[in-house]
């Protein structure tokens, strides 16, 4: 239902973005836009420039050229600060491996953004227990990173993402260190919740499989938006 013409104001927006590393230009004119609660899959060859797309749009990396717009912002021109603020409170990131802290139990590193948002102790441990449930790993709260297989941490580390109720999700290759069960686990359970609480996904992925869970799908090739298709 996504269509780029008849679709609603777009939650997040990028338009021409050009971003260069070194000699490099991973972008050439990236233009890309998502929906409130879209689920969209960005596919393309190994160097296309997905992952800096998808830094370029959590305001983590600023482009060098090219607008990125968030609910109505200009988010390439924000200040560290402001921009920090909004990855904390309306974002969330999923990277291939779940960059959990390993001194943490699950439990722990699923409250931490609970805790950094000022909820009180008991209540951020409330509610860090009701995500690991809905992501099938309650029984490894008690345990750190090290002690679980990949898929349990991967949904560990979703829960730790989705435990704020952000706005969007940014899932950069989020099974691309999974078997394929894992990461069908792993697929069910961001999808579900996502369309569950309205949440918007970018999720990078070179895996067809893992691309057909999304609403829609576009394709980089050399830094640019190649193609547009309905995935699901
Ligand atoms: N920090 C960096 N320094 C130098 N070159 C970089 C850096 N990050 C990315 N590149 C280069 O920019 C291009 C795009 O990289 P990017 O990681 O965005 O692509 P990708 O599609 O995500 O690749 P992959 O699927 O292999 O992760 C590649 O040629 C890559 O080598």
């Amino acid at each position: 239902m996504s269509n780029q013409g008849g679709s609603p104001v777009p939650l997040l927006a990028a338009r021409d973005l050009v971003k260069a590393h070194g000699r490099t230009e991973a972008l050439r004119g990236a233009s890309i836009e998502l929906a409130p609660g879209e689920i969209l899959a960005v596919t393309g060859a190994s160097g296309s420039g997905k992952s800096t797309l998808l830094h370029c749009l959590a305001g983590i990396v600023r482009p060098d050229t090219g607008a990125v717009t968030y609910a109505g912002e200009r988010l390439d021109r924000l200040p560290e600060r402001r921009l920090s603020e909004l990855r904390r409170t309306e974002f969330g990131v999923v990277f291939q491996f779940g960059q959990l802290i390993p001194e943490l139990t699950a439990l722990d590193n699923v409250a931490l953004p609970l805790l950094l948002a000022g909820t009180s102790r008991q209540q951020a441990h409330a509610t860090a227990g009701e995500w690991l449930e809905r992501f099938g790993v309650r029984g490894q709260a008690e345990l750190r990173p090290g002690a679980m297989s990949g898929g349990q941490a991967q949904r560990v580390a979703l829960a730790r993402a989705l435990v704020t109720a952000p706005k969007v999700v940014f899932a950069d290759e989020p099974t691309g260190a999974l078997d394929s069960l894992a990461s069908e686990q792993v697929m069910t359970a961001l999808t579900h919740t996502a369309r569950e609480s309205g949440t918007a996904v970018l999720l990078i992925t070179h895996d067809a499989q893992v691309a057909a869970y999304a609403d829609r799908e576009v394709q980089l090739t050399d830094g640019m938006v190649e193609a547009l298709g309905v995935a699901a």
